[in-house]
């Protein structure tokens, strides 16, 4: 089956729903086969909707056994999302859920234990092809469903399994929740600029430019973090000089990150219970 085959619900078009959405559809999903759920029925889809032809609706009503129902809700609405859409999820539907937190054994407990669940954690950059997914499939997915999966998931990005549950806490922490310490890296580079001198709109487009061109040649080198960073830095010239700060063992990045990183996985941990 390929990605123009599946019958697809989405329920949940909001930031991370819509990211996979518009990249799914970039990437052949069929628009005739896709079914969006979100009461809220947000301007921004219902504009897309009309533009792409799926199917946009506020509650699930006359939707029968589609081959994924893709959960994109916030966890703590789940409990109330879960118990509508059991009727329409068949014995040869795949649930992935990208919710951070909400374990396998609630959707089980909502949908029945034979339901055949997929916890997902993609990122947001999955709306321009350039995404990171990790995915868990849980006891009696099959093999062709996680073939499925795979194709769907890996469609906007890069794509990955991991063997245990528990992993996707780790997983949200480093890739899921990702982009945004990137993206507060560029408005840390841009406040840092402006300290330095620079007029805030000069400060922002060299931050901002940075991280893009640093992202795309990662994207397009095969060489390792490690040397592209040595590449910047001449011996004793300025990129070590700041080098000098950011790495150091005491209060450096590397023992920020492991702290922000703990938290986020603390807290996807505590929205599993
Ligand atoms: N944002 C991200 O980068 C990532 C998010 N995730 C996960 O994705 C999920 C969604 O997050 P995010 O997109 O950021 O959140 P949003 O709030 O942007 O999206 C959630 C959407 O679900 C809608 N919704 C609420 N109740 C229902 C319902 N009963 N049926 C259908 N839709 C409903 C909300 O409507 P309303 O606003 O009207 O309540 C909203 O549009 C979360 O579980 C999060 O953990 C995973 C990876 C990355
Ligand atoms: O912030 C959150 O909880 C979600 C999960 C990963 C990214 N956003």
């Amino acid at each position: 089956m390929t990605i123009g085959d599946i019958s697809l619900v989405l329920v949940g078009a909001g930031k991370m729903g819509g990211a996979m959405l518009s990249g799914w559809l970039d990437m052949g999903l069929n628009p005739a086969n896709v079914t969006v759920i979100d009461p809220g029925l947000p301007q921004e889809m219902n504009q897309l909707a009309e533009q792409k032809g799926f199917r946009f609706i506020a509650t699930p009503y006359g939707i029968v056994c589609p081959d994924v129902v893709v959960v994109a809700v916030k966890p703590q609405v789940m409990d109330k999302v879960l118990p509508t859409l059991k009727s329409l999820v068949g014995a040869s539907t795949v649930v992935i859920s990208v919710a951070a937190g909400t374990p396998v054994s609630a959707f089980k407990a909502h949908l029945g234990e034979e339901a055949l669940v997929v916890r997902a954690m993609p990122n947001t950059p999955a709306q321009v092809g350039r995404g990171m997914t990790a995915a868990f499939a849980s006891h009696g997915v099959t093999a062709s469903m996680r073939t499925l999966t795979a194709a769907l998931l890996s469609s906007m990005g890069m794509f990955v399994w991991v063997e245990s549950e528990g992993q996707i806490d780790a997983v949200t922490a480093i890739s899921g929740s990702g982009p945004a310490y990137v993206f507060h890296m560029v408005e840390a580079m841009a406040s840092a600029g402006e300290a330095l001198g620079l007029d805030a709109e000069t400060a922002g487009i060299l931050a901002r430019q940075t991280i893009v061109g640093a992202g795309e040649l990662l994207h397009q080198s095969a060489l390792p973090a490690a040397t592209l960073r040595k590449n910047v830095t001449s011996p004793g010239g300025t990129t070590a000089a700041a080098l000098n700060v950011l790495m150091a063992e005491q209060g450096g990045l590397g023992a920020l990150m492991e702290k922000a990183t703990a938290a986020a996985r603390d807290r996807s941990i505590e929205l599993s219970k």
